[in-house]
């Protein structure tokens, strides 16, 4: 079982840091990295599978750095970037069955393998399908095959959802749960539901940090005490909307309920409620 670690690595970009001194040790389970664009999720995934090296500090797996491992640490890798590099006018079988050529996976094991690959993703019915005539969920799944071809024990994740739609986004996680036994699952994304019900660990980013770190309860405890829940006026809602970090609004009757993540109390009358990660999401990144 693979160990990764993360030892104050940082990676700057002329005058820009985008990855600050991030310290972590990772183990079997999903690590959701959940942040705001721009937050440096990717930067620190491409350090992980050594396609960008960081300006100081080191990544090691399994004590030794990942440089040094070269190929060695590649053959335990399965990476699917933000925008991954496909042939339109293969089918997808030949897609899979070139790459894990290209993966040096033994040919003898080859066509079970991608078969294998594209039952899990639910793509063999589809198999004989050139790319181009595929969703934009199709393409994704395929993309995470590609990516599991060399049974990989440290599999990175890229924004493996943007542009699915909700059906698409639930069949990924039960993909992503159903495979993350005994390894380390990597995964970037702007979107709360991905990580809530998956990550073993979510992991906040900003601004190249990361500020908070847990499994769901966790996280979400860290804003106990900040969320609170107040029935406004129609034109006193329009006033605390445009002050305060408001993560729902709703007409009820002819008022408004309003939800405000705020330190203190907003006003009087407000009550506090019980968090969720939409609440934590809207109290680190609001601005
Ligand atoms: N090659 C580069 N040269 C200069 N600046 C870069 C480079 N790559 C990233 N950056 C900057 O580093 C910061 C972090 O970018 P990064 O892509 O890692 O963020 P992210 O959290 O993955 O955001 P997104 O969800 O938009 O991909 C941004 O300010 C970005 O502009």
């Amino acid at each position: 079982m693979p160990e990764l670690t993360i030892d104050r690595v940082t990676k700057q970009f002329k005058n820009k840091i985008a990855v600050d001194t991030v310290s972590l040790d990772l183990h079997n389970g999903v690590y959701g990295f959940l942040g705001a664009n721009g937050a440096g999720k990717t930067t620190l995934l491409r350090m992980l599978c050594g396609v960008l090296k960081p300006t100081s500090g080191e990544i090691r797996c399994n004590g030794t750095e990942i440089r040094m491992l070269d190929g060695e640490y590649r053959c335990l890798l399965g990476y699917l970037p933000q925008d991954f590099g496909y042939y339109p006018d293969f089918t997808a079988k030949r897609y899979l069955e070139y790459l894990a050529a290209c993966k040096a996976v033994p040919k003898y094991l080859a066509k079970e393998k991608v078969q294998e690959m594209l039952r899990l993703v639910g793509l063999e019915g589809e198999q004989k399908q050139k790319i181009k005539t595929f969703s934009g969920g199709m393409i994704r799944r395929l993309g995470i095959a590609q990516a599991l071809l060399n049974d990989p024990e440290i599999l990175i994740l890229d924004e493996p959802t943007s542009g699915l739609d909700p059906k698409e986004r639930i069949r990924f996680r039960n993909i992503i749960s159903a495979l993350s036994k005994g390894k380390i699952v990597i995964l970037s994304t702007h979107i709360v539901s991905d990580v809530e019900f998956i990550a073993d660990q979510i992991l906040l980013m900003k601004q190249g940090c990361i500020v908070e770190q847990g499994n769901s309860r966790e996280v979400t405890g860290s804003v106990r005490g900040k969320v609170w829940e107040y029935l406004a006026e129609p034109d006193e809602a329009d006033r605390m909307n445009e002050t305060f970090a408001v993560s729902n609004l709703k007409n009820e009757g002819d008022k408004v309920y309003i939800r405000i993540v705020s330190d203190t109390c907003p006003c009087e009358g407000a009550a506090p409620a019980e968090p969720g990660l939409e609440d934590v999401y809207l109290y680190y990144f609001g601005n």
